[in-house]
């Protein structure tokens, strides 16, 4: 196989995977339409360079939060379907994770935008 088409199956892969968090996720797709949200929001507002810089890595940490969640869960469930404490807690933590990026996302979305809305 090819340099090129072992990368091109790489992305592929990837894109595959993020396919299947925003099809087999609600709090995925709700993280997915407010990183839409933030998007339509930034461009109108007309934010800096330097604030687009701080979104974009807002939004990328929270879909990737998001993506391990997914592949933590997953792992678990392919590897000990069974309940066990143990396992309600990782997936527990890895929720826990998501909360955490999206709270702080949440709180630079409004130190970026509310200076520019409230005057
Ligand atoms: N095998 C298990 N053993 C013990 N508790 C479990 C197990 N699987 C799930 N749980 C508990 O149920 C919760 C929900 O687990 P589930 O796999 O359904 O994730 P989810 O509803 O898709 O969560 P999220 O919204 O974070 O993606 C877990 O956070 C955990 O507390």
């Amino acid at each position: 196989m090819s340099w090129i088409s072992e990368r091109a199956r790489a992305f592929t892969c990837a894109g595959n995977g993020l396919l299947h968090m925003i099809g087999s996720e609600s709090h995925a797709r709700i993280h997915v339409l407010a990183v839409g949200a933030v998007i339509v929001a930034g461009v109108v507002t007309h934010i800096s360079r330097s604030e687009w810089i701080i979104l974009v890595l807002a939004c990328g940490f929270v879909i990737a939060c998001e993506a391990f969640n997914t592949a933590l869960e997953r792992l678990a469930d392919a590897t000990h379907p069974e309940d066990h404490p143990l396992v309600g807690q990782a997936k527990d933590v890895a929720a826990g994770a998501v909360l955490v990026s999206a709270l702080a996302s949440v709180i630079i979305g409004a130190l970026i935008f509310l200076p520019y809305w409230l005057n």
